[in-house]
């Protein structure tokens, strides 16, 4: 069979279309820019994270230190009371709401660039009703980070989307609650034409997280190159939550930033890695003030 040349085009067209792109060391040049003197902490953007019960405390204290670690100008970490002192010894940069409190958790979202929700939030009625609340609460100009827990309950309740730029970091089994795409059949082609149905047309950013990372975006998707297996150990994926805020609440080209933290994040753990069987999450996030100032461009 001869095919005409505009099938030739269309059948080119669609593999481009198809083709995940590199995620390389170039996009840290894209991203990461040096300081203006003339700045203060209002300029790098305001975040608060929303997470941690009291059984998952941790989770929200690494994302939070990834924020933090990573530059974000002004942290407010939103968590349960257990976890207050344990956050400041960790990260005194960071602010503290009891998230009980969800008149004031509305009125302090109201003033944020960023907000990431879900890293060790959990799954029960207090948690629903903060994630509600968030959802009725954020405006569309501002950048909403779903980790964790609240891609559980987005699933599982069926939750309707606020109309706002969104960041979903799902694990692989989190996606297939998301995206109902089983974890046995997701691959580029899959994954991709889930993200084109649910996600495209609203204009979210899926970072399907895996050992090598697929990033979904509206305008294209992403594969990650780099990454190790010394990675897998709880709290990785919180941590890289928080830096994505932490990139987006900075750099101007949200999509740029988001491709430059799940890079930096895994760059990062390559690098301890030459050196270690595992790395720790909370070392991925000391290690990048140095990282960051490598890259600067
Ligand atoms: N120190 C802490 O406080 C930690 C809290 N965490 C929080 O705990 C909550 C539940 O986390 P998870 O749903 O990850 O943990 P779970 O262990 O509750 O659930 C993950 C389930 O998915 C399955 N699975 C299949 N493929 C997977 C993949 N590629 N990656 C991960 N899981 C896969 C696992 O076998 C498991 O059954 C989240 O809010 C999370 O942020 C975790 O991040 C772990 C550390
Ligand atoms: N074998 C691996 N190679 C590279 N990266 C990995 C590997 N295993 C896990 N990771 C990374 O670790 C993180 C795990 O995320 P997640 O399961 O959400 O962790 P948690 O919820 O425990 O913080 C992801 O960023 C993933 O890409
Ligand atoms: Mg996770």
């Amino acid at each position: 069979m001869i095919l005409a040349q505009s099938q030739i085009l269309q059948c080119y067209n669609n593999f481009e279309v198809n083709e995940m792109k590199p995620i390389t060391k170039k996009i840290l040049q894209d991203t990461i820019r040096i300081r203006p003197t003339q700045s203060f902490k209002g300029t790098y953007g305001k975040i608060a994270l929303i997470g941690g019960n009291q059984n998952f405390g941790g989770a929200i204290i690494m994302s939070s230190l990834g924020a933090v670690y990573a530059g974000v100008g002004l942290t407010t970490t939103i968590t349960d009371s257990s976890n207050q002192s344990s956050l400041h010894n960790w990260v005194p940069e960071a602010m503290y709401l009891d998230y009980h409190d969800e008149p004031a958790v509305k009125a302090l979202i109201a003033n944020m660039d960023v907000i990431n929700i879900g890293s060790g939030l959990g799954t029960d009625e207090k948690s629903l009703s903060l994630l509600k609340t968030v959802f009725a609460s954020v405006s569309p100009t501002q950048i909403l980070v779903v980790d964790g827990s609240a891609i559980d309950l987005i699933a599982s309740n069926n939750l309707s989307l606020p109309k706002t730029k969104l960041i979903f970091t799902p694990h692989q089994m989190e996606w297939q609650k998301l995206s109902g795409v089983k974890i046995k059949d997701q691959n580029e082609n899959t994954n991709l034409a889930a993200y084109n149905n649910l996600f495209k047309q609203q204009g979210s950013i899926v970072v399907v997280k895996s050992h090598r990372t697929q990033v979904l975006t509206p305008t294209g998707s992403f594969v990650n190159t780099v990454g190790t297996p010394a990675q897998a150990t709880g709290g990785m994926g919180d941590t890289l939550a928080g830096i994505i805020g932490g990139f987006v609440a900075q750099f101007e080209n949200t999509e740029n930033a988001v491709l430059a933290a799940v890079y930096t994040h895994s760059a990062i753990a390559d690098e301890l890695a030459k050196k270690q069987y595992v790395v720790l999450p909370h070392q991925i996030s000391e290690a990048l003030p140095q990282f960051m100032k490598k890259n600067e461009a």
